[in-house]
């Protein structure tokens, strides 16, 4: 059997004397959606963060695999921008960091500036609109018009990423990621703030990506209907710990979730439903 995509060993990650994260392991496959669910505090964001090299681990290994070439990556060792260049690991945020004032095109070509400038050999051949450069900012664009078209933005391509609304807003970080050619897409709370019919349109995105792109795709998120509607698996963690793991049924029957999400009291009946 191959090797995993996403292969996460013995990952802790203490602050001071706060362990957010405490010898947790999973792992995440290509082709299928891995939903990181737990109470708030959890430790989720910090795994994407220790995923995506803002934080060093304390202890643990973090393996990608690329299975088009056949290389592993040791992710807690590389730089962040070779997490995202070289490994394929992109991600999205929490509260939606875009270039406001620039176009929603313009953010995924800032997005892309990275082949761009090994087009142009880190020199003026940019500038002078070498055969290679003009090729590599036509692919670019061309990434960037099917992502919109894919998330539905290609009509605001000219406007300003900040005057879309929310729900557009969260579709263009995701396309925005999508143009860097990710093998795993990290999504940290994609649903926030969006309304029933933006979260079901979330969902079939998602899907699309999994299914037509054949990325992994690994999700934070509180909305249950999205996890629970697209999930191939669910890994659950409380305070740092990984408390369950399973399909979304074998999730929903767990006590120790249940537990996890109502507390000793009973009150929030249906968190996990
Ligand atoms: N840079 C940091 N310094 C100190 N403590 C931190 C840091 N980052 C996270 N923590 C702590 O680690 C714990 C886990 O936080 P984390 O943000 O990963 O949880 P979460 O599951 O993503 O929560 P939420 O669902 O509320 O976003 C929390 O107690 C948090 O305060």
């Amino acid at each position: 059997m191959s090797a995993p995509l996403l292969q996460v060993e013995h990952l802790t990650m203490r602050f001071g004397g706060l362990t957010a994260i405490n010898d947790v392991s999973f792992e995440a496959q290509k082709r299928q959606i891995t939903a990181v669910i737990g109470p708030n505090g959890a430790g989720k964001t910090t795994v994407f963060n220790c995923l995506t090299g803002f934080y060093k681990p304390t202890v643990g290994r973090l393996t990608l695999t690329r299975h088009e070439t056949g290389k592993a990556y040791l992710l807690e060792r590389l730089d962040d921008f070779r997490i995202t260049q070289t490994a394929g690991v992109a991600r999205t945020f929490q509260n939606i960091r875009l270039f406001a004032g620039m176009s929603v095109l313009e953010n995924l070509l800032v997005a892309q500036h990275n082949r761009l400038m090994v087009a142009s050999g880190y020199s003026l051949l940019g500038l002078v609109g070498w055969p290679s450069y003009r090729a590599a900012e036509r692919e670019a664009i061309e990434r960037a018009r099917f992502w919109l078209d894919r998330t539905g933005l290609l009509a605001r391509a000219d406007e300003p990423a900040g005057s879309l609304p929310y729900g557009d807003q969260r579709r263009l970080e995701i396309a925005r990621a999508m143009c860097t050619g990710p093998a795993l897409l990290c999504l940290d709370e994609p649903a926030a703030g969006l309304n029933p019919r933006e979260s079901a349109e979330l969902n079939t995105l998602l899907l699309m990506i999994r299914d037509d792109y054949g990325a992994g795709i690994l999700l934070i998120e509180h909305d249950m209907s999205v996890v629970m509607g697209i999930s191939d698996h669910i890994v659950v963690l409380d305070y740092g710990r990984k408390i369950a793991e399973g399909t979304p049924a074998e999730i929903k029957a767990n006590p120790d979730v249940i537990r996890a999400y109502l507390g000793e009291d009973d009150e929030a009946e249906g968190a996990v439903a």
